[in-house]
């Protein structure tokens, strides 16, 4: 039995004349979905540390269609910014339909240094930043009934070697965001919560960060953004893609951990 009043097919024109925050819009699968937003004719406000890439996809945005298109940049590991964003929103449109959350701060992928500092900064950034961004937009939320839309990864699900600190982030956000849509149900708060389950997605910095150690070919961001966007819009709890990321993740470590054993 679902609570969410979810609509059943998707449809483009779903997306028209909404009000869509994006954080970490200024390139990978953020720059993407905004894109997409915008040729759904959508209002957009977009995020992230770098304005003269803002610019770039405001410009990009206005020429696809959007409704409306601005940016506010700055960054996340900056408490007082979630606030900032929202209140940029409400001065605009005066309400909200949709939370995209997806921007992260650097990760390398490689052994857990043992710098806690640094586990310290990835949690306010990928973390902590999305809960305050949605304690600011829930009154507009629920007053349009509108999603919160939480970007998440396959190592927010399984425990992967060589991303501690991002997978502590990650499962934090599963957590956090499942906990709080049960609170909905039960206090009858119609915003969806969205958790999105990535597997490994061809943007510029995963690309750079993995290309040499996982030689699988990485799933277009394009079609990524998109189904992240359907998945919103059709209020569902958890998407997956490509589909099967978390199976195909748990079968590569079983046998890396066989491989392991064998060689002992
Ligand atoms: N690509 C992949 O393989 C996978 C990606 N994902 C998830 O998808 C989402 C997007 O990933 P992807 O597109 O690859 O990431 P990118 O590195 O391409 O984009 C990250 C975005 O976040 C912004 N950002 C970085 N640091 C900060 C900060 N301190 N404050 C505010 N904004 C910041 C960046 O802009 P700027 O530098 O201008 O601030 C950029 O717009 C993430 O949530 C990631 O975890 C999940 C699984 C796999
Ligand atoms: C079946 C296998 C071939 C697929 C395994 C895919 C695993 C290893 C993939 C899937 C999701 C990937 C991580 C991710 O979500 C995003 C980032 C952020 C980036 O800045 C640095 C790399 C990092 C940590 C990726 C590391 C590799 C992960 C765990």
């Amino acid at each position: 039995l679902y609570f969410y009043s979810a609509p059943e097919n998707f449809n483009e024109e779903m997306l028209r004349g909404k009000r869509v925050i994006v954080t970490g819009a200024s390139s990978g699968i953020g720059e993407q979905v905004a894109y997409h937003l915008a040729r759904m004719e959508a209002h957009l406000l977009l995020t992230a540390r770098t304005e003269a890439k803002l610019q770039k996809v405001v410009e990009r945005c206005l020429e696809l269609g959007a409704a409306s298109a601005r940016y506010v940049s700055g960054s996340m590991e900056d408490t007082t910014f979630p606030a900032v964003v929202v209140r940029e929103a409400e001065n605009t449109w005066g309400g909200l339909d949709m939370l995209i959350l997806n921007h992260i701060g650097y990760s390398y992928f490689n052994y857990f240094n043992g710098d806690v500092g640094q586990v310290r900064k990835l949690l306010e950034t990928n973390f902590l930043s999305y809960v305050a961004m949605t304690v600011s937009a829930l009154p507009m939320l629920k007053e349009s009934e509108g999603s919160i839309v939480v970007v998440s990864s396959v190592a927010g699900k399984i425990g992967s070697p060589f991303a501690a600190s991002y997978s502590a982030t990650k499962f934090a956000l599963e957590g956090f965001f499942s906990s709080l849509r049960h609170e909905f149900i039960i206090d009858k708060v119609n915003v969806s919560i969205t958790l999105c389950i990535l597997g490994y997605i061809n943007t510029e910095n995963a690309v750079r960060a993995i290309s040499h150690v996982i030689r699988s070919t990485p799933a277009p961001k394009e079609e990524c953004a998109l189904e992240i966007i359907r998945s919103g819009a059709l209020r569902q709890r958890e998407l997956h893609y490509p589909p099967g990321a978390v199976g195909s993740l748990r079968y590569t470590l079983f046998f890396l951990s066989n491989l392991q054993e064998a060689l002992k």
